[in-house]
C-alpha cells in the first residue's frame, strides 16, 4: 500500500483499462482473492486513521465496491474492532465476489443495521466504485450527505462514491464546509480522476494498493510526473546561458500583472527581464524591482526571446499580438491575449502556424479561458478536464496547461497528459496565474522542451503554496513570485 504524494510518480488508467486489468488478474487467481485482498487493505488502512475506533460504519452499495466493503467489516470484526454495515442493495441482486463477502461479513459476526450509526470514529464509502453510472439518489444521497456532516473522517473504497474515476466530474462531491478529512484507498490502477476537478476534494488523502498484480499492458491515459530534478547551474554560465524573457501586458490601471509576472520570471532565473507595458504612461522603472528592464511593449525585438504575453493586457493586447505570434522566438500566451485569440479566427490560424514554424507555445487557460477557446462552456471543460486540454493543445498546436484543482498539462495525442498534484487553496488569490506565466517563461528561456518547462513551472508554483508555513501571512502574488526559484 503506497500513499501517493506530489512526489509520486506513475501512469494513470481510466476505468475501462483498470476493468482490463481487474479481468485479467481475477481470472489468473483463485476466486473472491482479489476482493478479499481489497477488503483486508481496507481494513488495515482503517485500522491505522482511527486504531481506537469503537463505532466504524461501513455504508455498502449493490455492486463489488459494497463487496469490498463487506470484505474489510469481515476483517475488522476478526481483529475485535465492531463495525456496523449499512447496505444500500439487494441481497440477491449482488455479483458473486461481493455476495460471498457478504457471507463473510454474516459469518464474522458483523452487526447489519438499517440506519446509520448516530456517531462514529470512522465511516467507510463503499457504496460506489467505478461502476458508478447515475447521480446516487435517496438512500445512497442521503447516506453520503449524513457521512460528510460526521466530523469522523471517511475513508473511500476504490473511489468516492458518484464520483467520475475518468474525468473527477461528481455529483456527490461534499460541499466545500464539510468537516470530515477524507482518505481514498484505490485498487489495481490510480484513477485519473481522483486528481482532477472534484476528485482532489472528494478524495483526500489518496492511498493505492495493487492487490498483488503489478505491471500492466496498459496504456495510461494521463500520469503522474513527481517532483521536477534540479537543473544545477554551471560554474561557468553567464546571463546569456538563461535567456531573455519578455513580458507583455500591463495596460492601463494594470501594470502589477505584468511586473508580477516579470518579477517570476526573474526569481525563476531567467537571465535578463524586460517588462513591455502597453500602458505608455507608466514608469520607466519599478524601484522595488531594478533589475526588470521596462520598455513600450510595441518596441521589443521578440526574435531571441521568450514573450510572456496576456497578463493585465486587456483589451489593448489585441493590436500587438500579430507581430508577437509572428516573431516571438518562445511564447507563453495567458489571460486576456487567451480571449482576444479566442474570438479572433486569423489570430487563431497564426496561433496554429508557430508550431509548423517550429516555435513553441505554452498557453495557461482557467476553465473560463479554455471554454472560450474550445467554444463550449467552463462546465463542458470542468465535465472532463483531460479531453479538454488535449483538444486545446492539438487544435493550437500548443503546449496547454488548463489551471485548476488538479491542472493538467497536454501536448498532442502522442503524449499522455500530467496531472500535477502540487498546489492548494492560497492560489486562489489575484496575480498567481501571473506567477505562474513568468515562471513557465523563464524555464522556455533557458531551453527547456516546452511541455517540460511547463509541468515543472506548474509544479515549483503549486509546491510554494504547499510549503508556506502554516502561521505565516497569507501567500500574496508578490511573494510567490519572490519564491520562484523553489
Ligand atoms: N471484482 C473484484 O474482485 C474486485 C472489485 N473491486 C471493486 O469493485 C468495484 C466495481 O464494482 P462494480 O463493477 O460492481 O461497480 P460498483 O461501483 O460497485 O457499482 C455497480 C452497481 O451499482 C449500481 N449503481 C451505479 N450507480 C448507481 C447509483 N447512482 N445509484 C444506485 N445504484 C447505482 C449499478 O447498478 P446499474 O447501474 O447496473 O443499475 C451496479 O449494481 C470497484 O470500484 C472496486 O471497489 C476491486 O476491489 C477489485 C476486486
Ligand atoms: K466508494
Amino acid at each position: 500500500m503506497q500513499r501517493i504524494t506530489p512526489a509520486t510518480a506513475c501512469g494513470l488508467f481510466d476505468i475501462a483499462a483498470t476493468r482490463r486489468i481487474e479481468q485479467a488478474a481475477a481470472a489468473a487467481l483463485p476466486p473472491h482473492t482479489l476482493m478479499q485482498r481489497a477488503g483486508l487493505a481496507v481494513a488495515r488502512l482503517a485500522m491505522a486513521l482511527a486504531p481506537h475506533a469503537r463505532t466504524i460504519w461501513i455504508a455498502c452499495g449493490p455492486g463489488n465496491n459494497g463487496g469490498d466493503g463487506f470484505e474489510a467489516a469481515a476483517q475488522l470484526r476478526h481483529r475485535g474492532f465492531l463495525p456496523i454495515v449499512t447496505f444500500a442493495g439487494h441481497e440477491n441482486r449482488l455479483p458473486p465476489d461481493a455476495s460471498a463477502s457478504l457471507q463473510r461479513a454474516r459469518d464474522a459476526g458483523v452487526i447489519f443495521a438499517p440506519e446509520p450509526p448516530a456517531s462514529c470514529e470512522l465511516a467507510i464509502d463503499a457504496l460506489l466504485g467505478i461502476g458508478s453510472s447515475r447521480p446516487p439518489e435517496k438512500l445512497m444521497a442521503d447516506w453520503l450527505r449524513r457521512m460528510h456532516a460526521m466530523a469522523a473522517p471517511v475513508l473511500s473504497v476504490d473511489v468516492p462514491s458518484g464520483l467520475n474515476a475518468d474525468t473527477g466530474d461528481s455529483s456527490a462531491t461534499p460541499h466545500p464546509g464539510a468537516l470530515s478529512p477524507r482518505f481514498c484507498l484505490t485498487f489495481l490502477t490510480l484513477k485519473p480522476g481522483l486528481f482532477t476537478a472534484q476528485g482532489r476534494d472528494a478524495a483526500g488523502t489518496v492511498w493505492f494498493d495493487d492487490l498483488g498484480c503489478s505491471g500492466t499492458g496498459e496504456a495510461p491515459a494521463a500520469r503522474l510526473a513527481g517532483a521536477p530534478a534540479d537543473a544545477p547551474r554551471s560554474h561557468a554560465s553567464h546571463k546569456g546561458s538563461y535567456g531573455d524573457v519578455a513580458v507583455i501586458g500591463g495596460a492601463s490601471g494594470m501594470a502589477g500583472a505584468a511586473l508580477l509576472a516579470g518579477s517570476a520570471a526573474l526569481h525563476a532565473g531567467a537571465g535578463r527581464v524586460f517588462v513591455g507595458l502597453l500602458d505608455a504612461s507608466a514608469a520607466p522603472v519599478d524601484l522595488a524591482q531594478p533589475e526588470l528592464m521596462m520598455r513600450d511593449a510595441r518596441s521589443l525585438d521578440l526574435s531571441g526571446m521568450t514573450a510572456v504575453c496576456g497578463c493585465g493586457g486587456g483589451a489593448d493586447i489585441r493590436a500587438v499580438l500579430p507581430r508577437v505570434l509572428a516573431t516571438a522566438a518562445a511564447l507563453v500566451l495567458d489571460a486576456d491575449a487567451l480571449n482576444a485569440i479566442a474570438v479572433d479566427g486569423a489570430l487563431q490560424t497564426q496561433l496554429a502556424s508557430r508550431a509548423r514554424r517550429g516555435r513553441p507555445t505554452v498557453i495557461t487557460p482557467h476553465p473560463l479561458e479554455a471554454a472560450r477557446l474550445l467554444n463550449c462552456t467552463a462546465t463542458d471543460i470542468q465535465a472532463n478536464r483531460l479531453v479538454a486540454a488535449r483538444q486545446l493543445a492539438s487544435r493550437y498546436g500548443v503546449v496547454a496547461v488548463l489551471k485548476g484543482s488538479g491542472t493538467v498539462i497536454a501536448e498532442g495525442d502522442s503524449t499522455p497528459p500530467v496531472l500535477n498534484l502540487t498546489g492548494n487553496a492560497r492560489l486562489a488569490t489575484a496575480g498567481t496565474g501571473d506567477v505562474l506565466a513568468g515562471m513557465i517563461g523563464a524555464a522556455l528561456a533557458a531551453q527547456r522542451p516546452p511541455f517540460e518547462a511547463a509541468r515543472e513551472a506548474v509544479w515549483r508554483h503549486g509546491h510554494i503554496a504547499d510549503t508556506w508555513p502554516a502561521g505565516a501571512p497569507p501567500l500574496t502574488a508578490g511573494a510567490l513570485a519572490r519564491q520562484a526559484h523553489c
